[in-house]
């Protein structure tokens, strides 16, 4: 059931209202795509852009497609969660999860892997539990920021905790776990280092807003040549146990992290 989202850099957002969207997504080379029928569709919308998302996912998708659901608190959550599991995504997304009952619950209803947004107080406090039901984790960080009453241009070291939280939740419970938006749609720097700070972080990957932002995300979660370099000395040389490696300690986790990088080549 985890497999769908394992080793995936990029999960592409888009509003399933949006018939260009759905078109120009499908040449992007994204890992994953989410034909979002929650905040990016009006409420007037969502009926006809439900029914756009499964007729969409009913077509072939090099990577994989999924949809996400309006929430549990409101009037469109049941109606949506009964289309996706008549549908063929591949797997769906739960906005604002306080806790793991509406995880288990979509998991139920729909038979497909379901991603978790951690995107509230609630859900980052409980998201060990919610990591343990679910098939992915991903940030909101727009939610959080509001919910959390963060003002604008702050910068993204008041959700560090947050994001702490939503990897270690996921490392534990052994899913793979995404970064949150970056809003600036001509900033290339600012994404850039986002990219690479949420690497840093230890997500798998990011959640992304435009076609513009896939290339920056690919290239921040690809390896580094000399980092590939230096993972491959370093299995070579390892022979077990503690041990100086170029100046440096190292032990069987180093050896696994160089592993893991070296095949995901
Ligand atoms: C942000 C946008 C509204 C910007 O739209 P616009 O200015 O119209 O885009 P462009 O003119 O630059 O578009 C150029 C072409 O690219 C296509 N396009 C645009 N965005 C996407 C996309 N996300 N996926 C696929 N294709 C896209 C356009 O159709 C144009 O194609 P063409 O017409 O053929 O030339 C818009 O980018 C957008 O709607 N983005 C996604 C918004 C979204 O899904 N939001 C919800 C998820 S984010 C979130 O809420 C996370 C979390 O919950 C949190 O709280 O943080
Ligand atoms: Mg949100």
């Amino acid at each position: 059931m985890t497999q769908v989202l394992a080793e995936r850099r990029s999960l592409l957002f888009l509003p399933a209202s949006n018939p260009r969207a759905i078109t120009k997504a499908r040449t992007l080379g994204v890992d994953a795509v989410v034909l979002d029928l929650e905040d990016a569709v009006r409420p007037e919308a969502k009926v006809e852009a439900r029914a756009a998302a499964v007729a969409a996912v009913a077509e072939a998708w090099s990577g994989a497609i999924g949809i996400r659901v309006n929430g549990l608190a409101s009037e469109w959550h049941g109606a949506d969660v009964a289309a996706v599991a008549a549908s063929r995504a591949d797997f769906v997304v739960v906005p604002r999860t306080d806790g793991p009952a509406v995880i288990a619950e979509v998991a139920t209803l729909t038979g497909k892997p379901v991603a978790a947004m951690i995107e509230t107080p609630a859900g980052v406090i409980h998201a060990p539990a919610i990591a343990r039901e679910a098939a992915a984790l991903i940030a909101g960080t727009n939610d959080l920021r509001a919910e959390l009453r963060i003002p604008p241009g702050s910068g993204r070291t008041p959700l560090f905790a947050a994001l702490q939280m939503t990897v270690l939740a996921a490392r534990a419970a052994g899913i793979p776990v995404f970064d949150g938006v970056f809003n600036g749609l001509e900033d290339e720097d600012g994404l850039a280092a986002e990219c690479a700070e949420g690497r840093a972080f230890g997500f798998d990957g990011k959640s992304l807003i435009h076609p513009a932002q896939v290339e920056a995300c690919h290239a921040a979660w690809a390896p580094r040549p000399e980092e590939l370099d230096r993972a491959r000395r370093l299995v070579a040389a390892a022979s077990g146990g503690a041990e100086r490696f170029e100046g440096a300690m190292i032990e069987r986790m180093h050896v696994e992290a160089a592993r893991r990088l070296i095949e995901r080549t």
